[in-house]
C-alpha cells in the first residue's frame, strides 16, 4: 500500500514536469509564430473564401444573442461568413475594428500594419498588451483576435499600404469605411458605396502637408479612437450582412467634448471627378507621396523649411551650452507639451501665438533679449535657438520671427534646433523623458 502511494506520487511528479515542459514549449512555439499564424510581408495570393451552406450547431450557439436580431437572422450571419474585410492599421481604430468584425463572424480579416508595438500605443491599441512590445502590430493582434474567434480566418500583413500593393491588396469598387479621431473628436464615411462619391470626388486636392495633423502631434483620448472603431465594424456589419449603411454620402462627427454625434450630408458623386467620373484621368495609381507632398504614414514625418545655415544639431546646441554661450532658448510647443517636460532655461511661446502675433508675447520675447544682452554687457545680438518635441514646428517659428526681424523684435539669428527635443532626448541626455 505504502509503496503504491510512493509509486503514484513519483509518477504524478513525473507527469507535472512533463506538462511544464509541454506548456514552456507552446508558449515559445506561440511566440515565435504567433501559434502558426503565419506574418506576411508580401501580398498574398488568396483562394475565395469556401460557400457555407449553413450554420454549425457550434455557430448557432455562439452568435445566437445576434442571429435573434431579424435585422441579422441565419441569412445575414452567413453573408458575414461569406465576406473579406481588409482592416489598413492595427491602431487605435484598427484594434476595435478587427475585434467586432472577429467577434460577430467575418469570414476573413486581413490584418495590415508596418509597425511595431510601442509604449505609447498601448492607451488607445487595445488589442496589444505590455507582452508584445516590439512585436509585429499585425501579428500582435491578430494574435489577440483568434484567442477570441479561431473560426476567423486571419492574415495579417507586416506591410505599408503603397501604390504597388494597393491594387494587389483591394480589387476596384470596394466600399472603404474611413474613420478619423484626433483629441477629442472622431469622423466617419462609407466611400464608393451604392453610387455615392468615392473619396476623390470629396477631397480632389489634398491639403497643404504642414496643416495635417496627427496624434503623435495633436495628442488623442484612446476611447476616441475605440468609440469611431466600433462604429467602423457596425458600417461594416451592416454591408456585409445585406442591411446596408446609412453613411454613404453622410460624414459622421462624433464630439466626445460635448458627447454629441451630429451628420452632415456629402456632395455627392461628381461627373468631373478624375478617378470616378465621367472622363477619367487617373486611371492608375499616382505616387501618393508626390501628391500629397507628404508620406503615406505618419510616421517620421519631418519638414524640411529652411535652409542649412537656419539650423543647428543637437550636438552643435550642446556645445553652446556647454561653453556658455549668451543666447536665448525659445521653446515653441504648447503649454500642455511644456508641463510634461522642458529644457531648464527655455523660455516658452508656442508657435500659435508668435504666428497671430500676440503682443503680450511678443512683449515677453523681447524682454528675455534685453535681459540676455544685458547679461553679456555688450551690443552684440544674442542669437536665438527654437525648439519643439520633433523639429518642425520650430521650423515653422523660426520663419515667423525672421520676418519679425529688425521691425518687431531685435532677433538677427534666429536657428532652429533640429530633431527637437525628441533628438535632445535620444543624442544628448537620456535621461530626458520621450513622449
Ligand atoms: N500606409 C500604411 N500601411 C499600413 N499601416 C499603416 C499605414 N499608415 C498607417 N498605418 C498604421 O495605422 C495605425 C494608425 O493607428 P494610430 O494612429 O492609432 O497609431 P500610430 O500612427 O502608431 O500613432 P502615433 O502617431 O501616436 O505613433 C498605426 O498602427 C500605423 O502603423
Ligand atoms: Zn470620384
Amino acid at each position: 500500500m505504502a509503496e503504491d502511494v510512493s509509486c503514484l506520487k513519483a509518477r504524478l511528479v513525473e507527469q507535472e514536469k512533463e506538462i511544464v515542459a509541454l506548456k514552456n514549449k507552446l508558449t515559445e512555439l506561440e511566440k515565435s509564430s504567433a501559434g502558426g499564424l503565419q506574418l506576411q510581408e508580401e501580398v498574398a495570393t488568396l483562394p475565395p473564401l469556401e460557400p457555407k451552406a449553413a450554420l454549425s450547431n457550434e455557430d448557432i450557439l455562439r452568435y445566437s444573442r445576434q442571429l435573434l436580431l431579424p435585422e441579422l437572422g441565419v441569412r445575414g450571419q452567413l453573408s458575414l461568413s461569406q465576406t473579406s474585410v481588409l482592416i489598413i492599421g492595427c491602431g487605435g481604430l484598427g484594434c476595435p475594428l478587427a475585434q467586432y468584425l472577429a467577434a460577430a463572424g467575418i469570414g476573413r480579416l486581413g490584418l495590415l500594419d508596418f509597425d511595431e508595438v510601442e509604449l505609447s500605443n498601448l492607451h488607445r491599441q487595445v488589442l496589444h498588451g505590455e507582452d508584445s512590445l516590439s512585436q509585429a502590430k499585425a501579428q500582435s493582434a491578430a494574435h489577440a483576435v483568434r484567442r477570441l474567434n479561431s473560426t476567423v480566418e486571419l492574415i495579417p500583413y507586416h506591410l505599408q499600404l503603397s501604390p504597388e500593393n494597393a491594387l494587389q491588396l483591394i480589387q476596384h469598387g470596394k466600399p472603404l469605411i474611413s474613420a478619423s479621431a484626433l483629441r477629442m473628436e472622431g469622423q466617419l464615411t462609407v466611400y464608393n458605396y451604392r453610387g455615392g462619391p468615392c473619396y476623390r470626388c470629396l477631397y480632389p486636392k489634398p491639403p497643404p502637408p504642414e496643416t495635417v495633423t496627427n496624434c503623435s502631434d495633436g495628442g488623442v483620448l484612446g476611447v476616441v479612437p475605440g468609440i469611431m472603431g466600433c462604429i467602423q465594424a457596425l458600417e461594416v456589419l451592416k454591408i456585409a450582412s445585406g442591411q446596408g449603411s446609412s453613411c454613404g454620402q453622410q460624414l459622421l462627427m462624433f464630439d466626445a467634448q460635448d458627447a454629441k454625434f451630429r451628420s452632415i450630408s456629402l456632395r455627392p458623386k461628381q461627373a468631373s471627378c478624375a478617378v470616378c467620373g465621367e472622363n477619367p484621368t487617373v486611371t492608375h495609381l499616382v505616387d501618393y507621396e508626390k501628391f500629397c507632398g507628404c508620406a503615406a504614414t505618419d510616421k517620421c514625418r519631418r519638414l524640411n523649411l529652411l535652409s542649412k545655415d537656419q539650423r543647428v544639431t543637437v550636438q552643435e546646441y550642446k556645445s553652446i551650452v556647454d561653453t556658455m554661450a549668451a543666447h536665448l532658448l525659445l521653446d515653441v510647443r504648447p503649454l500642455v507639451e511644456v508641463d510634461i517636460c522642458h529644457l531648464p532655461t527655455s523660455l516658452n511661446i508656442p508657435l500659435s501665438c508668435l504666428e497671430n502675433r500676440k503682443i503680450e508675447h511678443i512683449q515677453l520675447l523681447k524682454k528675455r533679449i534685453v535681459l540676455v544682452k544685458e547679461q553679456i554687457s555688450s551690443d552684440s545680438h544674442v542669437p536665438v535657438y527654437v525648439i519643439c518635441k520633433l523639429g518642425n514646428d520650430s521650423q515653422k517659428a523660426v520663419q515667423v520671427l525672421a520676418k519679425m526681424s529688425g521691425s518687431e523684435v531685435d532677433c538677427v539669428t534666429v536657428k532652429d534646433i533640429s530633431g527637437g527635443l525628441m533628438a535632445w532626448a535620444q543624442k544628448i541626455d537620456p535621461s530626458f523623458p520621450k513622449y
